[in-house]
């Protein structure tokens, strides 16, 4: 027995056509406005949202896509996991909520991680022992009604219960045997209950989304997921269940999903590359609704509908039912192309931002159901543009590719570690235990409103760049006042670390109002990468040489780095990541030699999307680590023994790249290390890792100011897993989301934690 979903979308932005969410959030978190202010406004976004799903002509339109803060902290409210310091601040559910995700003076915030390979962040649940899983909240089925009452009947869409689990973390003080999955069992009774709820509100679908079943996954986490979504289909009173999983093949975990009661299973045709071929031999397959994940949800290329359409043919088969969707949330993609008024046309005319995918579901879903023939018209259109991008001259750059052949081993090898560390230590004079930050300072309303005048017109470039000089001066006053070793001159000109980058090579496209949510009320807008990529004129070197004329310190020349840049930029899929990779860094390679050829000793090449882009298959990690360590070292290995190279890392658990981090070969590597108190090292030491190191000793996630105490104490613990020679001291990251106060008074304390701690020097 088949039921039938239709066309549809597996979730949509909604942080704002306009970043309406974020400015209600900020104002609201300011106090400047009140809660039901910030109410009014989220309405208007799922109303906005739901209407033109339906309207672009969707069968089944997702529900419950919105999001205060963040999806995974929406389940942990609705199911009841608020830790009791939460709890026990005796907020409103609101403001419990912004509590949870942001933290307030008694209470820390929960911690906040990648979600999978992505550039967004979700809110890690605390789990213990005695967390009591029960139905807490109403949303989901409030803002079913909300919808119905406009007409519209939505599939609400909720994290699924065993990917909750496996991304939530044990609470502290749980025995260390415990695993938040054990409480399976007492958390799909939680879930019953909401299904029981949905049925009577009247929802026919509901989609519960299981994305860790796209990564690696042990036997007994594949015979959980069999056991739990046995048991919800068993339900009497549910509606039909959809489990979506997204980034990759399911593997295992497809057939688990085909052979249980539910109705439909989604997958993933873009990310995950083997299912296609094994959807054949997948038993149970025909009794269900296959979602076929087949319009990219990560990327922004237009879909080639043909070879789509050709794809959905080979499934027809296969299923009940095959319903045409994108491969993923449209969270990952910004709202509206069509917004764009300074994108290049023929570069536009190849893009899909939500609302252009959106139509291209509908047209694929009508094109497999009711024959070519009813949208040709809009086929053959696609076809053009296909076509158009594929033949484009712009996209190829001779002399890019004829670089790339000529490059031999050696362009990515610098000289024998030893001989370097002589030549920097006579080069540089630096105390025992340099102190240092990681680049940023806080970009200032002023500076970022300097920038608004720019692009507005209402300030000329000269102003503007007299405007960014001052900032520099002030932050390079500041750093000598605080006494730190290598200053850096603050990044006031960069409005993001890769769009700043991006803007000044080659083979990039920018968007005016492209954003994407981050994390929060935080967005990006990702730069378009389409086309081979070379840098045409020097970019930092400006900033960075006006800089070092202020100083007698070293001051570090600061670049992102390849991995990174294509980690939070749009990327071409016509050709692989790896050869992407090794354009972007020779245009960085180029900037790095420019900087040493304008008397920056010290240049730090950033990577703190090295872990993120690890492929979810382990399987895949090698060839992955292969590529971006070469990357790296092709960007910053032209240049002379006596430069020294940092590299920063941060965002993540770098147990699985920590081998990498090693083969990256930088001289210094600064590491967000404050808030798991310096166990990196440990895993450093692990791996014979034996440069210089800086541990961040300030957390700067958090308006919180270290005391020195705190910073000492944690100095005491790296220098008993590092020797003094080789410790850096550094805060957790850069601190442009911070503010000058706080900013002031924790580097002082750093700094005065360091002094109690060096060793003479010697
Ligand atoms: N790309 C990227 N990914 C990353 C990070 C990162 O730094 N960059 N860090 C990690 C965490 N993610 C983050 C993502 C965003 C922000 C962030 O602060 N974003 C800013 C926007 C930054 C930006 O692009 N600023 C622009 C313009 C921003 C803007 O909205 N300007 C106003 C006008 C100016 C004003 O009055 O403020 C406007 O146009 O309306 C600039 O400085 O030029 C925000 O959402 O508020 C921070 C961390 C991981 N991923
Ligand atoms: N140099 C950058 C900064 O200080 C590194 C940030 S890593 C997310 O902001
Ligand atoms: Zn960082």
């Amino acid at each position: 027995m088949t039921s039938t979903i239709g066309s549809t979308v597996l979730g949509f932005p909604r942080i704002g056509p306009n970043r309406e969410l974020k400015r209600a959030l900020e104002s609201y978190w300011k106090s400047r406005t009140g809660e039901a202010e910030l109410r009014e406004v989220a309405r208007t976004l799922r109303t906005d949202t739901w209407r033109s799903l339906r309207d672009a002509g969707l069968d089944s339109v997702p529900g419950n896509t919105f999001s205060y803060y963040d999806q995974v902290l929406d389940a942990a409210v609705t199911f009841g996991a608020v830790p009791p310091r939460f709890a026990e601040l005796g907020l409103n559910p609101l403001d419990t909520y912004f509590a949870m995700a942001r933290g307030v003076e008694s209470a820390p915030p929960l911690e906040m991680t990648k979600w999978f390979d992505t550039n967004y962040h979700y809110i890690v649940p605390e789990i213990g022992p005695d967390t009591e899983f029960r139905l807490s909240d109403q949303t989901v089925v409030d803002q079913y009604h909300e919808a119905a009452e406009l007409g519209i009947k939505t599939r609400p869409v909720v994290v699924g219960p065993l990917t909750f689990l496996l991304l939530s973390k044990p609470q502290d003080g749980a025995p260390a045997s415990f695993r938040p999955l054990d409480k399976v069992d007492e958390l799909v009774t939680a879930y019953a209950e909401l299904l029981g709820e949905l049925h009577r509100a009247g929802v026919e679908w509901v989609q519960l989304d299981e994305p860790a079943f796209t990564a690696d996954r042990s036997q007994a986490d594949l015979d959980t997921l069999r056991a739990a979504y046995q048991r919800l289909g068993e339900l009497s009173e549910r509606p039909k269940i959809l489990v979506a999983s997204y980034f990759g093949d399911l593997g295992d975990a497809l057939g688990v999903l085909a052979s249980s009661p539910v109705e439909a299973v989604g997958v993933d045709l873009v990310a995950g590359q083997r299912t296609v071929d094994e959807l054949p031999s997948v038993p149970g397959l025909r009794e269900k609704t296959l979602v076929a994940g087949l319009v990219d949800g990560r990327n922004i290329w237009r879909t080639d509908l043909d070879k789509a359409l050709t794809t959905a043919a080979t499934l027809l088969g296969l299923a009940g039912e095959v319903a045409v969707s994108t491969s993923c949330s449209l969270l990952h993609v910004p709202y509206d192309v069509d917004a764009e008024t300074d994108l290049d046309p023929q570069v536009a005319s190849w893009l899909a931002f939500a609302a252009q995918k959106v139509g291209e579901v509908v047209v694929l879903d009508r094109a497999l159901h009711q024959g070519r023939d009813t949208v040709a018209e809009q086929l053959d259109d696609a076809r053009r543009r296909i076509a158009d991008r594929a033949g484009a001259d712009r996209v190829r750059n001779n002399r890019v590719q004829a670089r790339l052949t000529s490059l031999k081993p050696e362009h990515a090898q610098r000289g024998d570690y030893a001989n370097r560390l002589a030549a920097q230590r006579k080069s540089l004079r630096l105390p025992p235990l340099p102190t240092t930050t990681i680049g940023s300072f806080p970009q200032t309303t002023d500076v970022r409103k300097a920038r608004a005048a720019l692009r507005s017109g209402s300030i000329d470039h000269a102003t503007y760049k007299q405007r960014m000089r001052d900032e520099i001066e002030r932050v390079i006053r500041l750093q000598e006042d605080l006494g730190l070793d290598v200053l850096v001159h603050g990044e006031p000109e960069r409005n993001d670390m890769v769009q700043y980058f991006s803007e000044h090579m080659d083979g990039f496209a920018s968007t005016h109002n492209g954003w994407v949510q981050s994390y929060g009320s935080r967005c990006v807008r990702p730069p378009i990468l389409y086309g081979d990529v070379s840098r045409p004129e020097p970019i930092t070197v400006e900033w960075a040489k006006y800089a070092q004329k202020l100083t007698a310190k070293p001051v570090k020349g600061m670049l992102t780095g390849p991995v990174t840049i294509l980690a939070w930029s749009f990327v071409r899929d016509d050709q692989p990541l790896g050869i992407t990779a090794e354009q972007v860094a020779l245009a960085i390679r180029d900037e790095v030699k420019d900087l040493e050829n304008a008397g920056i000793r010290v240049i730090q090449v950033d990577e703190p999307a090295l872990r993120e882009l690890l492929p979810l298959r382990s399987s895949q990690h090698q060839e992955y680590l292969d590529w971006a360590v070469r990357s790296f070292r092709l960007a910053t290995s032209g240049i002379a023994e006596s430069t020294q190279i940092h590299t920063h890392l941060c965002y993540s658990e770098f147990g699985d790249v920590i081998n990498a981090i090693v083969d990256l070969d930088a001289d210094v590597t600064s590491i967000e290390a404050a808030r798991s108190r310096m166990e990196v090292l440990d895993d450093l030491n692990a791996v014979g890792f034996g440069r210089g190191v800086g541990p961040g000793v300030y957390d700067i996630h958090s308006p919180r100011v270290p005391e020195a105490g705190e910073v000492t104490d944690l100095l005491k613990a790296a220098l008993a897993a590092v020797p003094a020679e080789r410790l850096w001291v550094n805060p957790d990251c850069g601190l442009k989301t911070r503010g000058y106060a706080e900013v002031e008074t924790a580097l002082k304390n750093v700094i005065s934690a360091t002094a109690a701690v060096r060793p003479a020097a010697g």
